[in-house]
């Protein structure tokens, strides 16, 4: 069960036994996304003042664990075993108990750069994931040194696992070089990071709605007991509800957790693209309420990186899907510093086998 699915427990189970007041708390109309977003926060909010303390406490305490992001000192920092062989280990796993597809990407784009020099940069990847990772076993990385050029580098790296790959990744690299053609889109508006709640905060609040079903807290309390390596503000919270159909597009604020630090511009983009896959695929989803997923794997991952940027500062990622068909969904994404610049573009495709949502029997 995954967040979209216990929050939309939490709010069936509030619809059946407090239909007045969710519609109210929703401005009685489920289309009305922005209404709901903006209530939520001034609701979350508002409960959240007399949590501030615990809240504030717990955060410290975080900081000061997480003095170093876990994904530096873990997650990315891959043994080496032999020349262009690297084994790398997990940190979180999906409750799918598949590997994390941007966990593999990351450790994919650290093992191709630790075998191109340190003048070169990386500009884009393209991944297909070809078998579901196994979190029982570590990952080997075999790196290829395809072609050195003048300007640019290319790294083919294969992710293996008992003896087959799982996934397969190309990786460019480049010199830095001037160039007098330079254009991007605007940044969307969105309020900023500080005005909106983390995932966990969102969390907190609907554990201390009195009417939660037994079951969907269980189901909170395990997601707020997974150490998601990526702290994320979604800027419109109505995006978990799922009530009703949504534009496939959604926007967060996301960073690393913990401090990594100006300078290792490789290591940004490992991050980059492990947060990349956190949020994406689900996006296809929102304009079909009335299905959940049963089973969803990204097939591929393309990314570009385009500035310099740091994973461990607020970035607004920007998700959307512009096609869905034949169990599949197209999703894109593009991730903006905060001040406005376009720090990096991907792209997936995903299978998406989808069952009719039932109302569940024991809330
Ligand atoms: C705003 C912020 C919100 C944030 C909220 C986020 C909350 C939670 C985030 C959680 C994180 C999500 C994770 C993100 C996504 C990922 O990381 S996915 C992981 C990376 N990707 C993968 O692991 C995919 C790896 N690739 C594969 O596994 C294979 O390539 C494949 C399975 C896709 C290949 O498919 P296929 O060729 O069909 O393989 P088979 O082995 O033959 O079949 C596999 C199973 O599928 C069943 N199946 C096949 N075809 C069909 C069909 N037409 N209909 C129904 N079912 C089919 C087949 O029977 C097999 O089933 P079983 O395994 O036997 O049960």
């Amino acid at each position: 069960m995954d967040l979209i699915e216990v929050l939309r427990n939490f709010t069936l189970c509030r619809r059946r036994f407090q239909t007045n007041m969710a519609e109210k708390e929703l401005g009685g109309s489920h289309e009305s996304s922005g209404l709901i977003a903006k209530n939520n926060i001034l609701e979350a909010k508002e409960a959240l003042k007399s949590e501030q303390d615990e809240v504030s406490q717990s955060r410290n305490s975080q900081y000061q664990q997480d003095l170093k992001s876990v994904l530096v000192t873990s997650v990315l920092n891959l043994e080496k075993l032999d020349v262009d062989l690297y084994r790398g280990t997990h940190h979180w796993v999906p409750r799918t108990q598949r590997l994390f597809g941007g966990q593999i990407v990351g450790q994919a784009l650290v093992a191709a750069a630790k075998s191109v020099s340190d003048s070169l940069y990386a500009h884009s990847l393209h991944c297909y994931f070809v078998r579901a990772g196994d979190p029982k076993v570590p990952v080997l990385y075999q790196v290829d040194r395809t072609r050195d050029g003048r300007s640019f580098t290319v790294r083919s790296v294969k992710a293996i696992q008992h003896g087959q790959p799982i996934l397969i990744c190309q990786a460019s690299f480049q010199t830095l070089q001037p160039s007098p053609l330079q254009h991007q889109f605007p940044m969307p508006v969105v309020p900023p990071p500080e005005d909106l709640l983390t995932v966990e905060e969102l969390i907190h609040h609907y554990l201390s709605k009195p009417d939660l079903a037994e079951e969907a807290k269980k189901g909170l309390k395990k997601l707020l007991a997974n150490e998601v390596p990526i702290e994320i503000k979604p800027v419109n919270p109505a995006h978990f509800y799922r009530l009703g159909p949504e534009q496939p597009r959604r926007l967060f604020w996301g960073r690393a957790r913990g401090h990594i630090g100006e300078g290792n511009m490789k290591l940004h983009c490992c991050v980059a693209a492990y947060v990349s896959d956190y949020a994406l695929l689900g996006t296809a989803l929102l304009p079909y309420p009335e299905y959940r997923a049963k089973f969803a794997a990204s097939l591929d991952h393309s990314m570009w990186f385009h500035s310099t940027f740091r994973s461990d500062e607020w970035m607004l990622y920007e998700c959307e899907s512009p096609w869905a068909g034949s169990s599949r969904g197209l999703v894109q994404g593009r991730m903006w510093r905060r001040d406005g610049v376009l720090a990096a573009s991907c792209s997936q495709e995903g299978v998406l086998r989808v069952k009719p949502v039932t109302e569940p029997s024991k809330l």
